[in-house]
This record gives structure tokens, C-alpha cells and sequence, in this order.
């Protein structure tokens, strides 16, 4: 069996490829997020993705099967109840979450809230399920006016804070997400992650700035993450990777602006010596289009995307592997502005591998990607997941 000294983990966020089986219990009957894109855009211009066999998974309307993919495929099933981006991240370290987080449709307590506006000295608005651009463009002129800080949640269990650059300065909002983040770290709440949301511009126009914080709770228990970190391997974290794990078992956390600086910051980590894993999430998919419900921006993301992947593939060495996946779907012409349920891409290349790659089937489980690191690193194998390691020939 074949060992590698570097893994390459790319996450397209929110790049589903099809309804999960239980997609109905999560409202999303029908969703695939790759498939509806492309059948929306007549096709997709993705020629290097489709190389490795981006179109081999299953038949998709408007893209191609190629005879011989360059990578392994398959597809991975989430097996936790939860379509969001850290069950779905944490899953494919070996993490299974049986009881969903808790989420707020009807916007936090009261009581949470006036701890909290006291605590902060400053009041807020909002405290609603929202779209995060559509609560700027409705709040933010009163926000301006008031200093109140606007705060939302969405589907997911997220306490999430916006902000005007000008009207509460950065280190300030930074400083009032940590309040938030206290508090609802009591049970009595349990929120997964606050959210920092700053943004600058003038009424009418605002726009959100890079400069969004996370503060993650850390993983229940031990990640493969934390596995790799014990044993000496290096666990760099790029894009929102280490928010995700509240830095747990992370090496060195290099942060991004946008998917292209992303893959300028991997290509970057691969011409530097490390062994390990190089873990990037590129969440532009998710929260410029798929939460916009922008299928049209989703696909020139996209096609963005498939133009570096050469660039990505030459940065690689003979003994490194790529995988390529995601985390959970947002399929931009489904109702509503959230997640959908759907199966992950899995994609796999490497150069000492055979030329044309075979199905590596439906996985039952992100958690496969967890095991299949461990077993490369010879590392405590997470509790779920099965390895696919001695597939790869
Ligand atoms: O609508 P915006 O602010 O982009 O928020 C989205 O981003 C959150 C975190 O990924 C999701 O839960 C969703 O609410
Ligand atoms: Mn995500
Ligand atoms: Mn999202």
C-alpha cells in the first residue's frame, strides 16, 4: 500500500453533487447543487475538472464523462444531523453528531439578549433569522444612527454580529463577539459559532469586508486534527479551517480573503517542505453565491476555480496526494437562502498514482476522508469512517 508524505484537502464549501437520501427531512427533496448550476448555465466551462473526473461521479445534465479521469471519484453521504459547515468539516475528521445543534428559527431568548446588550453597552437589532446582506440593507441605516449592533441567526446554530466598520470599530466587535461567545457557551444555548460580520459603505450600499471572525466551540472530542498534531505532523489550516476546529490540533492557521488568494496561500504551503496535511476551505461557493442564491455568480466561481487547478497539480510532488470535496450542499435555485442535504464530490490525484483512476463508489461517510488520513500518517483511526488508502494504487 502506497503512503504519502503530504496530503492536499481542498473543501469547495457548499459544492454538493445530490440530494442525500434523507434530504426530505431537511426540506431540500430534489436539491444538487452542482447538477441545478450547470443545467441553469447550459453547461459548465470546467475542463480541468473534468479531467480528473468531476463528470465520471454520476451523469449530470450539460457536463461530460470522460473516458479516462485522471483522479479516483466517488461521491461521500453525511452521516450527522446536520447540513452545516462544521458538523459537515468535523465529520470528515472522525466526528459523528447524533443530536443536531441547537438552532434559534425565532431569533435568541430575551433574557440571552439583555444580558447581553448589558453586557456590551450597546443594544441590538434584529435578533431574527436573516439573510446577512439583506439585514445590513434593512438595519444598518438605524445601526449607523444608534450604534445598536444588528444580530441574526440563520438555519444553522449561529449567533452571528454585523457591524459598520466606522460605527464600531473592529477590535470592538471582535471584543463583543468574545462577550457573545461566553455566553452561549452555557448549555442552556449551546451555540456552535459566533460570527463576526463587518461592513463598510454608505446606505443603500453597504458591502461586508474580509474581515469576518469566527469563534467556534472545539470539537467534542479528539479530531484526526489532534491525532496528526500529536504524532509531529504538520496540520496547516487555510481559510476558515481553524476557526472551524477553535484551532484544535491545527499547526500553523493561514488565513484568506476570498477562494483565489486561497489557492495563491495553498499554492504557496505546497512549494514549502512540510509532512502532513494541508486542510483549505474556499468558502466564496458558499457565502457570495450559494447563500445568495446566485447560480449564475456559483458558476463563473466555479469555472474560476477548474482555471488553477493545473497550477495546483504542477505544485504537487511525487510522494503528495490532492483530494477535492465539500462540505454540504447550497443549491442556489432551491427556495429559502440555506444549506441544502446533499452528497460530497470526492475527487483524488496523485502522481504516483495509476494514470486513470477508478470509482471509489458512494461513501457512507465523510468520515472516510479521516480515516483514510490516519491510516496514511499511521495515527489512531477515528471512530467511523473507513479507510480507502489501499484503494489507491
Ligand atoms: O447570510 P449570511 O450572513 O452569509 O450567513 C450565512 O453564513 C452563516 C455561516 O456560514 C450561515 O449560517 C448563513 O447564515
Ligand atoms: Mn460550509
Ligand atoms: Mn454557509
Amino acid at each position: 500500500m502506497q503512503h504519502f508524505s503530504r496530503i492536499a484537502l481542498i473543501v469547495l464549501d457548499s459544492v454538493g453533487i445530490g440530494a442525500l437520501p434523507d434530504a426530505e427531512k431537511f426540506n431540500d427533496k430534489g436539491v444538487h447543487t452542482l447538477g441545478h448550476i450547470a443545467e441553469h448555465q447550459n453547461g459548465l466551462s470546467m475542463p480541468n475538472m473534468m479531467k480528473l473526473g468531476l463528470a465520471n461521479i454520476e451523469p449530470i445534465q450539460g457536463l461530460e464523462p470522460v473516458a479516462e479521469p485522471q483522479a479516483y471519484f466517488g461521491k461521500m453521504a453525511e452521516i450527522s444531523k446536520g447540513k452545516d459547515t462544521t458538523t459537515g468539516h468535523w465529520e470528515m475528521m472522525g466526528i459523528f453528531t447524533e443530536i443536531p445543534f441547537k438552532t434559534y428559527p425565532e431569533g435568541f431568548p430575551k433574557e440571552l439578549i439583555q444580558e447581553f446588550e448589558k453586557r456590551i453597552g450597546r443594544k441590538v437589532l434584529g435578533n431574527k433569522v436573516a439573510s446577512g446582506t439583506e439585514i445590513i440593507d434593512e438595519l444598518g441605516e438605524e445601526h449607523m444612527k444608534t450604534g445598536a449592533v444588528i444580530v441574526y441567526t440563520s438555519a444553522d446554530s449561529v449567533f452571528q454580529i454585523a457591524a459598520h466598520e466606522e460605527i464600531v470599530p473592529l477590535e470592538e466587535l471582535y471584543h463583543i463577539c468574545e462577550v457573545a461567545r461566553e455566553l452561549t457557551l452555557d448549555e442552556k444555548y449551546s451555540v456552535i459559532r459566533v460570527i463576526a460580520r463587518p461592513f463598510v459603505g454608505k446606505p443603500g450600499h453597504f458591502t461586508r469586508t474580509a474581515n469576518r471572525r469566527d469563534y467556534s466551540v472545539e470539537p467534542p472530542e479528539k479530531t484526526v486534527l489532534n491525532r496528526l498534531a500529536e504524532a509531529k505532523k504538520d496540520v496547516i489550516a487555510i481559510g476558515k479551517i481553524s476557526d472551524i476546529f477553535a484551532g484544535s490540533g491545527i499547526t500553523r492557521a493561514i488565513h484568506t480573503q476570498s477562494n483565489m488568494d486561497g489557492v495563491d496561500k495553498l499554492l504557496d504551503t505546497l512549494a514549502e517542505p512540510f509532512h502532513g496535511l494541508a486542510f483549505i476551505n474556499l468558502v466564496d461557493f458558499d457565502s457570495k453565491y450559494g447563500h445568495r442564491r446566485d447560480p449564475v455568480g456559483y458558476a463563473k466561481a466555479l469555472e474560476e476555480f477548474d482555471t488553477r487547478v493545473p497550477e495546483i497539480l504542477a505544485a504537487l510532488q511525487e510522494n503528495d496526494l490532492l483530494i477535492i470535496t465539500a462540505d454540504h450542499g447550497n443549491d442556489p435555485t432551491h427556495h429559502g437562502t440555506d444549506h441544502t442535504r446533499e452528497y460530497t464530490p470526492l475527487l483524488i490525484y496523485g502522481r504516483s498514482l495509476s494514470p486513470i483512476g477508478q470509482s471509489l463508489g458512494i461513501r457512507r461517510t465523510f468520515a472516510d476522508l479521516g480515516a483514510t488520513i490516519a491510516e496514511n500518517f499511521s495515527v489512531q483511526a477515528p471512530k467511523i469512517g473507513e479507510s480507502f488508502l489501499s484503494h489507491l494504487k
